[in-house]
């Protein structure tokens, strides 16, 4: 079977991954590397590049072309909205869904000076930053893992935020502050791999040995939340769902302003046994809040500021 993958680090680091378990069930496989539009143009902002699927679209186009019969991606990159000829056929054990803050001196998020400078091109994380130390300054971070890193090494920034599961799918050790989901809800899936495959393929069938039904679980409860008011846009929109035990599970979703000035938030233990109703429950509560406004303003903000760079 014929694997597709990003060629950054931390696609083939995942791909490794997977292409060990199939190999565990005696299922071979060959690579083809795939270069998305999010790889391509890393100079800007994704939302001007090509938002929702930026890491993600030209995987499904091959593979609907019949090239790849397994693609794998970081699940966070996997718009909700998904071509109904395609499944996500496993989805792994989570690893950490945190994200976390790197210095280059172990320098924690309340320590940092007044008017310090983190890295990201998250919306969601510049929010979350400025709504938790309104007095830092968020200069857009573009590129692979080890550019960001590098970029930090280079003294361009006091600090970074980014996924602790990239670190430690890289294999990277490295003194970080784990950031607290109550100040910075995870974006939706992430720290989570995810196996893409024609839907009623063999490749459906035997990737879905794979899957970890809990993790399976949160990330779906993830997604439902999201889908109403999130409509497809790039947006500040967190969402993160973790079983507690066997019969509950916890919920935090959120929505922000680009400026971090506003947002809506839920905090929800919902029961396993009915989560999907319980789910989408949630996600209507967090359009009644005033998620989708937020979302709408965010993206004529987003507009408004392109169309002045033309
Ligand atoms: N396109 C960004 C992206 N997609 C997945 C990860 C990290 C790994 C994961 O969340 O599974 C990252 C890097 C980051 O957020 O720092």
């Amino acid at each position: 079977m014929i694997i597709g993958t990003r060629g950054s680090a931390l696609a083939l680091a995942q791909t490794v991954t997977i292409e060990g378990l199939l190999s565990e069930l005696g299922v071979s496989t060959t690579r083809k590397i795939i270069t998305t539009s999010g790889d391509t143009f890393t100079d800007r902002p994704l939302h001007e590049v090509a938002g929702v699927g930026a890491f993600v679209r030209e995987l499904d186009d091959r593979m609907l072309e019949g090239e790849i019969d397994i693609s794998v991606h970081s699940m966070k990159d996997l718009p909700t909205v998904r071509p109904e000829e395609l499944s996500i056929s496993a989805v792994l054990k989570r690893d950490s869904p945190y994200d976390v803050l790197l210095t280059t001196d172990g320098t924690r998020m309340d320590d940092l000076p007044e008017g310090a400078v983190l890295g990201t091109t998250s919306m969601r994380r510049r929010a979350q930053i400025l709504r938790y130390r309104p007095d830092l300054h968020v200069h857009d971070l573009r590129g692979n893992i080890n550019t960001r890193i590098r970029k930090l090494e280079e003294g361009l920034y006091d600090g970074i935020l980014l996924a602790e599961a990239g670190l430690q799918r890289m294999g990277w050790e490295m003194d970080v502050e784990r950031l607290d989901p109550q100040f910075f809800c995870p974006s939706a899936n992430q720290g989570t791999i995810a196996v893409v495959t024609p839907a009623g393929t063999e490749a459906e069938e035997v990737t879905s040995n794979l899957d970890h039904q809990r993790t399976r679980i949160e990330t779906e409860i993830e997604r439902i939340v999201i889908t109403d008011v999130e409509g497809g846009c790039t947006a500040p929109i967190g969402s993160f769902a973790q079983f507690i035990n066997d019969d509950e599970i916890s919920v935090c979703c959120e929505v922000l302003a680009l400026d971090g000035s506003e947002h809506v938030r839920i905090d929800e233990v919902i029961p396993a046994d009915r989560y999907q109703d319980y789910a989408r429950i949630l996600g209507r509560e967090l359009v009644q809040m005033g998620g989708k406004e937020l979302v709408e303003r965010a993206v004529c903000q987003l507009a408004s500021s392109l169309s002045d760079e033309v």
